[in-house]
């Protein structure tokens, strides 16, 4: 009681609401930028079970924002070393590990378990899944993305007339039209502050504290402090590609709706790559710096590129890169459509990943 003594004094959550808090099963899909702070503000509140979801392995790159980890983490499971944080400090919290990635086939197995799920997770493959599933097992779900240096947090699926993730996006956007963290950056205190929004939305729900983003969506930028919100009105129309019943939502492949680019590193572009049958293309400005003086490459601004690429026969991989890889990334998903061909890749980092030979030969 003493641990949560300054939530009980409260006079809307008190004693019954702290009651609520521990019967509470959370999942949090993803243990990553905006699942971390969210995974240690539920236990640090005393929910009294947590489920934390993840396939990958903890790397250097997401130590400035995924706040349960650290050097020696790195290489393990995250949804693994996630529970041993939580589970070294809040003994009295119930913490379920799923070291692997959901799915259909296990989300079925998984959520059921839980009262609401928290979104942390970073493809729309796995955004429309897990609101697909959230919908079909009555589940609300706390969503929460974040880019750059603004985010968004909603709360679906909170009952009838309540919006979820699709009428917010009734069309899956190729996922080369928007960058992740991974190309386009992120300030690590943007999904500490979105990761912990959501962990204050799902304690709200469960304790029926103040007002909830139901049908509106949280906006803030942190460069200029702007917080707003947008109403969001449920359709129909934006429900229709949504699968109706479990039967289908098993058999839907999501990640075909959600289409790929294939990213290739410098390494294995530069491994697989043959005089005779590919191409590395610029497709920067001229005047962008530094350039890459190699027989295998043409400078092809992106402008030009589509009446361009026409002279490359079928055969021949065309590999595209620019200065970060962020632009690239588009680039391959309009080339692949409008030559209706897949041997076309954005490479990764562009010239200013360490392994590009441009940046090697400064
Ligand atoms: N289907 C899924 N089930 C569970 N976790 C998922 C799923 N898809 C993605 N994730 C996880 O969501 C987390 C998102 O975290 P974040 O956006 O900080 O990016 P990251 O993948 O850790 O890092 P980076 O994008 O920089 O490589 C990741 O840990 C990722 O493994």
């Amino acid at each position: 009681m003493e641990r949560f003594e300054r939530q009980i004094i409260l006079p809307e959550l008190g004693r019954e609401g702290q009651q609520k808090l521990k019967m509470a099963k959370v999942l949090v899909a993803g243990a990553g930028g905006l699942g971390c702070p969210a995974i240690l503000y539920l236990a640090a509140a005393g929910v009294g079970t947590i489920g934390i979801a993840d396939g990958d392995q903890v790397e250097a790159s997401n130590l400035n924002r995924q706040v349960l980890f650290g050097f020696n983490n790195i290489g393990s499971s995250k949804a693994a070393a996630a529970a041993k944080f939580i589970s070294e400090r809040y003994p009295d919290t119930q913490v379920n590990v799923y070291d692997r990635f959901l799915t259909v086939e296990n989300i079925p197995k998984i959520l059921p378990f839980y009262d609401i799920v928290i979104d942390g997770t970073d493809s729309f493959a796995t955004r429309y899944m897990l609101n697909d599933a959230s919908v079909l097992f009555g589940k609300p779900l706390v969503y929460g993305a974040i880019y750059r240096y603004e985010g968004q947090i909603a709360l679906f699926n909170t009952g009838k007339g309540s919006a979820n993730y699709r009428d917010l996006f009734p069309k899956i956007p190729d996922s080369g039209e928007i960058a992740n963290c991974s190309e386009a950056g992120v300030l690590g205190v943007l999904p500490g502050i979105f990761g912990t929004l959501q962990a204050t939305e799902a304690i709200k729900w469960i304790t029926g504290i103040g007002e909830l983003l139901i049908n509106k969506v949280l906006f803030c930028n942190l460069k200029n402090h702007s917080f707003y919100e947008i109403d969001l009105v449920p359709s129909n129309e934006a429900q229709k590609n949504r699968p109706a019943t479990l039967e289908v939502f098993l058999k839907t492949d999501y990640s075909v709706n959600c289409q790929t680019v294939s990213d290739i590193g410098w390494n294995e572009a530069l491994e697989s790559s043959n005089p005779k049958s590919s191409v590395f293309i610029d497709i920067r400005e001229p005047d962008e710096i530094p350039r890459w003086s190699n027989s295998q490459c043409l400078e092809i601004p992106y402008g030009e590129l589509e009446e361009k690429a026409e002279l490359f026969s079928e055969e021949t991989s065309i590999f595209l890169f620019c200065q970060h890889g962020i632009r690239s990334r588009p680039a391959a998903v309009e080339l692949r459509k409008t030559l209706k061909r897949n041997n076309i890749y954005s490479v990764t980092g562009g010239v200013e990943h360490p392994d590009s030979p441009v940046k090697q030969l400064i």
